[in-house]
């Protein structure tokens, strides 16, 4: 037993919290903003700390400035202090009011603009006021497109919420401990996680329970919302409740209507804050772009590093093996400032040890887009993009990595005169990226293609990896979906090979999607056999698009831009998926093939399966009309000429039809058991809560606590969906009643077959 001071306090500290959330929970309610309202620009006084209002005086908070103005907690209010958190951003003060009163919100704003703490303080706030405690189990959940900004996100949630006292847990990374984790997950009241590793509890924890669910929130939503993530997202959120509230967050937010209806946001308030803004890119960030050949890009990369020596830097590059290749080689040319690199393929620990590591010191981090969307690291001075980003979004994330909230940075985007298509598109008026052209100076240009081969010599192993580079790298962009800008057949094959040879290796590899001309005159062949490169021609490159599909499936090792489809643990290992901003699957649409296509391979012939009826296949048996055993694939073959034939798609359909039903069976299944969990653990779940319940109302009478209070304890718990008493004898009466007709049915039914 507690000693009775102790037990005194306690009732004390739940007392006032009550007397707390009546008074937010009114404050909230009378103060709120119309819906629609934007916060007026700050007057001049803000900025000065207000007084606290006073008993019964609900103040409107729709164009407060501070944190401290705002009907929120004052634990959360302390946390916020403590971590200088003072003034809101302006997204904050457009999208706290909003959410703080319960509506669903779809927020825009410039990077490093502070849109974390917007969807944060309302998560916080709401459990709060819910009284939400361990036994109340999953209350939100916030889902990030990579494990590392789900850890960025949850260490915000630690700071804000540390004096308040619910669980809350990242849910990422390998399957590793996922027992362990199976058995905690349903005890944590806020769970940030990657939609894969999410599906996997739906689909794999038994008891795992979101029914009540307060809130859902998407960092990054229009990632998150892509066709990357469509069938986790989906899967997801078919299986919590749809009352509820759900926050949207992105610097770069989807526009498609669709995509919204998919997530059901009721009466949403839209804000987008920069939207009138003139530039949709931090106005603190200078930004460059570079024509650069593509063969002299890692020269340019060293000479800049060399340059910046006291600079930190991220550099983004396509591909893992490009990011582990250029960080390899350059660890061993010392350019005198620490390196470190970063990709999907690492664990999780390791890739947060690094952003650790890279937030204290001034270093050089070669990455993949995995750091691209939402890491907030301390001051970055420069971001260099090494390779072309894939879309505009994808250029206004990887910049906005540094020039977070007020600081200064600088980017720079190395293009090869092949892309310029991609400056066009980001001058466009309509992009608002302020984007000047800097001219690359020949006499700063390092040449460092000959001290690349010695390292390569010395170290065989890097010369593999530099071959996978440069493999991966023509793949990326192959497999790029906007032809305008990534089009291989746009290079010459003397271009590759020089290529190939600024990465130190002795020979162009072979890329299998791309073929040379045949008719290679003598002396061009003999320029060729000087350049080293075997079986190419001068000029022409060519494309073949029929491989397109094996080249998306074989080398599952590539770690590039694969438009993959996401299978269910596509983000459980935080590979590939955690990895890249996946392009849009290449479609046979004509838009999207390459626009240059010089000779096409020839259509394949449709496979027709032949089997051999005769060959023993497997254990299972089967009968036809007559009794007579038949192999039971012959049951869909056709006899064709005189050997039986059975069509491929035939067996295929037979095959999804199956697959179907299984599946359509398993689901039943599933939610038969995990209903029938559900109902126990909510008996169990209500009688803890009765008994705290009749706890506190004896401690209150006790200490002549008032009826309001009271009342307003039930109220507030009426909210929830849990089953009341009365719903409860209800069922039991209408159980007993269905109990009776059946074993009066089952008697009836008995006599019959006896008689
Ligand atoms: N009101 C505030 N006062 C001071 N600093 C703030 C405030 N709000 C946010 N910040 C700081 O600004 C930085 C950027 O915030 P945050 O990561 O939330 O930006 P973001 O808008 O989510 O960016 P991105 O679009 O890149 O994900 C963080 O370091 C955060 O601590």
């Amino acid at each position: 037993m507690r000693p009775p001071q102790r037990r005194g306090a306690a009732k004390q500290t739940r007392l006032k919290e009550a007397d707390e959330i009546r008074f937010l929970d009114e404050w909230i309610e009378a103060g709120k903003p119309r819906p629609g309202t934007k916060p007026p620009p700050p007057s001049k006084s803000a900025g000065a700390r207000p007084a606290p209002p006073a008993a019964g005086e609900y103040p409107e908070y729709g164009a407060c400035t501070r944190f401290d103005e705002l009907p929120l907690s004052q634990k959360t209010k302390d946390a916020l202090r403590k971590e200088n958190f003072t003034e809101m951003s302006e997204i904050q003060r457009a999208a706290l009011p909003h959410a703080l009163c319960g509506r669903d919100v779809l927020g825009a704003a410039k990077t490093g603009s502070g849109k974390t703490l917007a969807f944060v303080i309302p998560v916080i706030e709401k459990l709060y006021r819910e009284r939400w405690g361990p036994e109340d189990g999953v209350g939100c959940i916030i889902l990030s497109p990579t494990s590392d900004l789900a850890g960025q996100i949850f260490s915000v949630i630690k700071n804000v919420g540390k004096y308040h006292s619910f669980k809350g847990g990242v849910i990422v990374g390998k399957r590793k401990g996922i027992e362990e984790e199976k058995e905690r997950v349903n005890s944590l009241n806020i769970l940030v996680c990657t939609p894969g590793r999410l599906l996997q509890h739906f689909d794999e924890t038994p008891n795992f329970d979101c029914s009540q669910l307060q809130m859902l929130v998407l960092d990054e939503a229009d990632q998150i919302l892509d066709h990357g993530f469509k069938r986790q997202v989906d899967a997801i959120i078919s299986q919590i409740p749809k009352v509820r509230q759900t926050l949207l967050f992105s610097a770069t937010q989807t526009k498609s209507v669709k995509d919204l209806a998919r997530v059901s946001l009721r009466d949403p308030e839209y804000i987008s804050v920069h939207e009138e803004a003139r530039t949709a890119t931090p106005d603190t960030l200078e930004q460059y772009a570079m024509i650069v050949p593509l063969e002299q890009k890692l020269n340019m990369l060293w000479s800049f590093i060399k340059r910046h020596l006291n600079s930190k830097t991220i550099v983004f590059l396509s591909t893992v093996k490009q990011v582990k290749f250029v960080f390899e080689i350059f660890k061993k040319l010392r350019p005198g400032i620490p390196l470190k690199c970063m990709h999907g393929r690492m664990a999780y620990v390791v890739q947060q040890a690094i952003v650790a590591d890279f937030n204290e010191s001034t270093s050089v981090l070669f990455s993949t887009d995995l750091t691209s969307r939402g890491l907030d690291i301390k001051n970055v001075d420069w971001v260099v993009q090494v390779d072309c980003p894939q879309d505009i979004d994808n250029y206004i994330h990887r910049v906005g990595r540094t020039a977070r909230y007020n600081k200064k940075g600088k980017a720079l985007m190395f293009l090869c005169p092949e892309e310029e298509a991609m400056l066009e598109k980001l001058k466009a008026t309509e992009s608002k990226v302020p984007i000047h052209i800097r001219k690359p100076k020949s006499e700063q240009l390092e040449q460092i293609s000959q001290n690349i081969a010695s390292v390569l010599v010395k170290f065989p192993n890097l010369q593999q990896l530099g071959k996978r580079a440069f493999v991966t790298y023509l793949k990326s962009v192959y497999l790029q979906k906007d032809k305008k800008v990534f089009d291989l057949s746009r290079f010459s094959a003397e271009q590759f090979a020089a290529y190939a040879a600024s990465l130190g290796l002795p020979v162009t590899p072979t890329i299998r999607f791309i073929s040379h001309k045949k008719n290679v005159s003598k002396k061009d062949a003999e320029d060729i056999d000087k350049k080293q490169m075997k079986s190419s021609s001068k000029h022409e490159v060519i494309i073949n698009p029929q491989v397109n599909s094996d080249l998306i499936k074989d080398d599952e090792d590539d770690d590039i831009l694969y438009p993959k489809k996401p299978t269910a643990d596509a983000n459980m290992d935080d590979g590939i998926d955690d990895d890249v901003l996946r392009p849009k699957e290449p479609t046979t649409d004509t838009n999207t093939k390459p626009d240059k296509v010089i000779e096409l391979g020839k259509p394949l012939k449709k496979k027709k399966l032949k089997i051999n009826v005769h060959r023993p296949m497997g254990t299972r048996v089967k009968y036809d009309d007559e009794g007579n055993t038949i192999p039971p694939l012959a049951s869909v073959a056709e006899e064709l000429a005189s050997e039986p034939v059975v069509h491929k798609d035939k067996i295929s359909q037979r095959y999804a039809e199956m697959l179907r039903e299984m599946r359509e069976h398993d689901k039943e299944d599933k939610l038969e058991h995990k209903k029938s969990l559900r109902e126990k653990k909510l008996q169990k779940k209500l009688k803890l809560k009765r008994k705290r319940q009749e706890e506190t109302e004896a401690e209150s009478e006790e200490d002549s606590g008032s009826e309001s209070d009271r009342g307003r304890d039930t109220a507030s718990k009426g909210k929830r969906r849990y089953f009341n008493s009365d719903d409860e004898e209800d069922n039991a009466v209408k159980d007993g009643d269905v109990l009776a007709q059946q074993e009066a049915l089952a008697l009836k039914l008995l006599s019959k077959m006896h008689s």
